[in-house]
């Protein structure tokens, strides 16, 4: 059991490591947090969207701009698009879940607007979808994918590949960017 657990330790300390040393994931995310706060600072906001453990992480995001991070200053503008279940189910139901982020986009996207994609796999239809609808509109994309980064990474202006395939290990970096993010932004503040 001990075995076990250092194993996961280990496994997810060796992503840090590696994320660490890869001085162009960290340009990513120093461009990310530069693009979210230009944005925010123009009067623009962010739509964050991704399913199960990236829509938690969606809200715990969206919390910390619209609420705060560590530092007192101005409220920022972000909207989950995961919360909301009448609007999640209508949309699942009367077109299908493959839009169901991508319909709110067509909604409450501008262009200026961020659109910031979370999927482990990249794969995930209704992350990429969202990503298409808001390019097309004039949003920047922004995405934290793992894996191979699937059509996510291919479709997102910027994206962070996390280097390895296990879900669970892919999250606990994307909420670890996520927090060095709202740092970063509220430096700027
Ligand atoms: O949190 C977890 C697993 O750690 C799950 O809820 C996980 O987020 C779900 O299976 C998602 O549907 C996976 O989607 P994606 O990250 O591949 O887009
Ligand atoms: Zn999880």
């Amino acid at each position: 059991m001990k075995q076990a657990i250092k194993t996961l330790l280990r496994d997810s300390l060796d992503i840090h490591t590696r994320i660490l040393q890869d001085e162009d994931a960290v340009s990513r995310i120093e461009k990310a947090a530069g693009m979210i706060a230009a944005a925010l600072k123009s009067g623009n906001k962010v739509l964050i969207f991704g399913n199960g453990g990236s829509a938690a992480d969606s809200q715990h995001f969206a919390t910390e701009l619209v609420s705060r991070f560590q530092k007192e200053r101005e409220a920022y503008a972000a909207i989950a698009l995961t919360t909301d279940t009448s609007l999640l189910s209508a949309i699942g139901n009367d077109y299908d879940f493959s839009r169901v982020f991508a319909r709110q986009i067509e909604a409450l996207g501008r262009a200026g607007d961020i659109a910031f994609a979370i999927s482990t796999s990249g794969g995930a239809k209704n992350v990429v979808a969202a990503v298409q609808t808001a390019k097309a509109k004039g949003l920047k994309t922004i995405a934290l994918t793992g894996g191979t980064g699937g059509g996510l990474a291919q479709e997102a202006g910027l994206a962070l590949i996390v280097p390895s395939k296990t879900t669970a290990r892919i999250q606990e970096i994307h909420i670890l960017v996520i927090h060095i993010i709202c740092q970063m932004i509220e430096d700027r503040a």
